[in-house]
């Protein structure tokens, strides 16, 4: 894609647009470092070490970059963002790693997949929200089905969902590193986790679902799992309609796959969480029986890959027009 004037490249004379890592020695961040070094298309600016911090050193930085990623506590990028505010036309494009902004009414949402239309929704939006890595999953399994009227939009929904523990932060790694968690739990059960708006949202449901997330003893990699009993829906769905929702849906998407039917004759039963660690994939499985008339949907991705630091990087390509679905 060739930039327009007002999309040009803010560095003089530049050929690779600049870009601002906020948060860049946590864990979402080092791995979008990680994910940009490999990719080498844009010029990553650094903050010195001793004004991270800093407001007044990350708004300088921000007047010479064309995007800003936030990879912060949601207070953090919410004082990132009112600097950006202050900037007028010398604003970057921001795009926010955190929960602050995931259901404000003038961010984009920065699930592409979500629906035809959002692609180029992230393409031209300013300000860009990256999903949450449970959001993620849950909606990619969620939305097809409220769509194809499959699931109604007011149907009690539960989700169960389990990360690997970098799925907390710096905080949680060093605690299951020094061996003081335990080597499991369910938490979330005071039910205000702060993903649940967000898989409300854009999963279309008039009804709040019940989250029941949990963390395991492994660095990364999440299940989440959504279970159905197939003749308390309306139209008493089979498993091969909620696979042939999914399979529309995501046709020919690159990062997206509606994984084949596991039914009875499909012998597995069984899925681990980090087969697509390291990558920006998700799979999404339903298993079901016929003869029981029940079904489990699940989705498959690396809470660091498609879940943050992925999803993060496929969203800035997006918005810089380097492409990327
Ligand atoms: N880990 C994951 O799987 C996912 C994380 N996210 C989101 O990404 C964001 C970052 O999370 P994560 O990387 O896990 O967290 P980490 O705790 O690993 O990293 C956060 C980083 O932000 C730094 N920081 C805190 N305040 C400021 C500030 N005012 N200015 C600059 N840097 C600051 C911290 O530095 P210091 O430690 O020195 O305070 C730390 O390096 C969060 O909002 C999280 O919800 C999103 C999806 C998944
Ligand atoms: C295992 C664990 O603690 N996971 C975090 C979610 C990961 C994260 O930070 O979520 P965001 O996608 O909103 O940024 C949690 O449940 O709060």
């Amino acid at each position: 894609m060739t930039l327009t004037d007002t999309d040009k490249p803010k560095t003089s004379g530049a050929s690779k647009p600049a870009v601002f890592v906020d948060g860049a020695s946590g864990t979402t961040g080092l791995g979008i470092q990680e994910r940009l070094d490999a990719l080498g298309e844009v010029a990553v600016k650094h903050i010195a070490e001793d004004k991270r911090k800093d407001a007044g050193a990350k708004r300088a930085l921000m007047e010479e970059v064309d995007l800003v990623i936030l990879c912060l506590p949601d207070d953090a990028a919410k004082e990132t963002v009112a600097v950006i505010d202050t900037m007028g036309n010398s604003a970057p494009k921001v795009l926010d790693a955190s929960t602050a902004y995931r259901v404000a009414p003038d961010w984009a949402y920065g699930f592409p997949e979500l629906a035809p239309d959002q692609t180029d929704k992230i393409k031209v939006a300013p300000k860009v929200s990256n999903p949450g890595c449970y959001p993620t999953g849950a909606i990619a399994l969620l939305r097809p089905i409220v769509d194809a009227g499959l699931l109604p939009a007011d149907y009690p929904v539960t989700i169960n969902a389990v990360s690997g523990y970098s799925g907390g932060g710096k905080s949680m790694i060093a605690s299951f590193e020094d061996g003081t968690a335990p080597a499991f739990h369910l938490y979330g059960l005071g039910f205000e986790h702060k993903h649940v708006p967000e898989m409300q949202l854009y999963s279309h449901l008039t009804r709040r679902p019940l989250f029941v997330p949990s963390v395991g003893n492994y660095r990364q990699g999440m299940l989440v799992s959504v279970p159905l009993q197939l003749d308390a829906l309306p139209g008493k769905p089979s498993g091969a309609d909620l696979q042939g929702a999914l399979a529309k849906r995501y046709a020919g998407s690159k990062y997206v796959a509606a994984m084949p039917l596991q039914n009875e004759a499909a012998k597995g039963g069984r899925i681990e969480p980090e087969a697509l660690n390291e990558t920006n994939q998700l799979e999404l499985y339903v298993f079901a029986s016929d003869k029981h008339r029940q079904a489990v949907m699940v989705a498959r991705l690396d809470n660091l890959g498609k879940g943050a630091s992925g999803a993060a990087v496929q969203n800035m390509r997006l918005m810089l027009g380097l492409a990327d679905t």
